[in-house]
């Protein structure tokens, strides 16, 4: 079974409880989503692999360590995906960027995949997918099998806010998937939103409501 973290440095909690507020505007919103994804990304990368390289300082030559092996690939799923790609590329700027369309019915909840493009090779990277809300898991998981249809196996998920029902479904889906989350909440509402939750994270991004 992989990982299941809540990643909840008290920096993450300040600035989760600032975007939760229904009165955070979209400027605001966009900025502090970026600030909690950088510093959730610094507890991720922590198993990033490390080589020796010999240089040379001022004073003499040394064996020293540098990131090594895998690199690294940010699949946002869109659209609200997308908010959490900058705050990653601050900490690791050579990182490529795949896109995963999906958008959720409104009625029965079941995602619907309308777009893919990856990297070409993503088979080699280590994958991290992006999306703030891990709901009832549904578009997490078929991101993740979309992902793994074209050769990538190594694959961590972070989220902004998770509920128990979609972590459990993700674990069930893809038990060997590293599952990072700024916070895990109550449950799930009648209509599929999170309770507390932040709302619609894409609508909140983007300003689309
Ligand atoms: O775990 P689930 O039940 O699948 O729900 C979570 C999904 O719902 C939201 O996307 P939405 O469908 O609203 O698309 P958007 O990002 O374009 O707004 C959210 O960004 C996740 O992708
Ligand atoms: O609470 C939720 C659930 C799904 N998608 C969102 O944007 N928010
Ligand atoms: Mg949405």
């Amino acid at each position: 079974m992989g990982k299941f973290q809540v990643l909840d440095h008290p920096l993450i909690q300040h600035k989760l409880t600032i975007i939760r507020n229904k009165n955070c505007g979209t400027k605001v919103f966009r900025e502090v989503a970026d600030e909690i994804t950088t510093l959730m990304a610094y507890d991720v990368a922590r198993d990033m692999p490390l080589e020796d390289v010999e240089i040379e300082t001022p004073i003499q030559k040394t064996t020293v360590k540098t990131l090594a092996g895998k690199k690294v690939a940010i699949v946002p799923i869109l659209r609200a995906g997308i908010g959490m790609v900058d705050g990653i590329l601050e900490l690791i700027p050579a990182a490529k960027v795949g896109h995963i369309g999906m958008y959720r019915d409104e009625e029965t909840l079941k995602p619907h995949e309308y777009f893919v493009k990856l990297p070409s090779d993503i088979d080699q990277r280590q994958v991290y997918v992006v999306d703030p809300m891990l709901a009832t898991g549904g578009s997490a998981i078929m991101a993740i099998d979309a992902l793994k249809k074209r050769g990538a196996t190594n694959i961590k998920f972070m989220c902004l806010v998770s509920a128990p029902e979609g972590v459990k479904a993700l674990q069930e889906a893809h038990p060997e998937i590293d599952i990072y989350t700024a916070a895990l909440d109550e449950r799930l509402n009648e209509n599929g939103y999170i309770v507390p939750g932040l709302g619609d994270a894409g609508d909140r991004l983007f300003g689309t409501k």
